[in-house]
């Protein structure tokens, strides 16, 4: 059976778009893991799926699955490409577009210019997923990774997040060694996305992420919100800040606890095509 798929992505973080509110869609782990193989499938760091709406006054339900065939509750350029997708497809007509996802409902905007700005939601500290953060408010947490103490934040945005700050060189980070590790920590018992940020100033940032369930990707937008939160919560970040990832640079914004991170960035359509499921 034919199955119609849009190829999109967020400053190189890519996605393989489904729209199963046109088409009947039962994809299992296995199936998403080869449609997001970059050899033997389309490949993708997430699949997306477009469904009807769940949750009250949202109009469509996004559901996102990470290349390991996991089901995860957020992700941020996903969000992006949905709101481009669902506008382009004609599915809405608002500038304004709110979605429900696993974490519960977020608002996309679509920009005059072009970019996206997606209300990410309340960073949240003491959610199931990070148990640690129930124990202790504090931002910044020592875990012993092996032979080394780790100064470390962690932070919920619907996803777990930590993050590491890093003085030296962000490119010599050992982001392929420690990201696996710290992803598979029992401090994050449904594992964790681990962002690597360097602090340029008060509203700069540079960041590389291991991304759970997929490994190092371009760019992340929650992580880009997890990040800069935790610089915040140090005391060394604004409340704009410009988070340079590998792929490109994302604009978040956050007043302070308690209130919505806001992320702004772009959203590209790359090609259609139909897959035999
Ligand atoms: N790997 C993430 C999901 C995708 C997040 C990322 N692509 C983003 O833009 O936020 C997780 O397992 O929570």
């Amino acid at each position: 059976m034919r199955m119609r798929f849009t190829k999109m992505q967020g400053l190189g973080n890519d996605f393989v778009v489904i729209d199963a509110i046109r088409q009947r869609i039962e994809l299992d782990a296995e199936q998403i893991r080869q449609l997001a193989d970059r050899h033997f499938g389309i490949g993708c760091d997430q699949v997306l799926l477009v469904e009807p709406p769940r949750l009250p006054e949202t109009a469509f339900h996004y559901r996102i699955f990470n290349a390991d065939g996991t089901e995860v509750e957020q992700c941020g350029n996903g969000a992006r490409c949905f709101a481009r997708y669902v506008r382009d497809e004609g599915l809405a007509e608002a500038d304004l577009i709110r979605v429900g996802t696993a974490a519960g409902a977020i608002s996309l905007q679509l920009r005059a210019d072009g970019q996206v700005s997606v209300d990410m939601g309340v960073p949240r500290f003491a959610p199931a997923e990070i148990p640690l953060l129930a124990r202790s408010r504090a931002p910044a947490y020592d875990l012993g990774a092996g032979c080394r103490a780790l100064r470390i934040g962690a932070v919920s945005m619907g996803n777990p997040h930590a993050v590491l700050s890093v003085s030296d060189d962000l490119e010599q980070a050992p982001v392929a060694e420690l990201g696996p590790r710290i992803e598979r920590d029992p401090l994050f018992p449904r594992g964790a996305n681990v962002g690597f940020m360097q602090r340029q100033h008060a509203a700069a940032i540079r960041l590389r992420v291991w991304e759970r369930g997929v490994g190092e990707t371009l760019a992340c937008g929650t992580g880009a919100c997890a990040a800069m939160v935790i610089g915040r919560l140090w005391g060394e970040l604004e409340e704009r800040v410009e988070v340079s990832l590998p792929g490109g640079t994302l604009l978040i914004e956050w007043p302070g606890e308690g209130s919505p991170v806001t992320m702004t960035g772009p959203a590209t359509r790359v090609f259609d095509g139909e897959i035999d499921r």
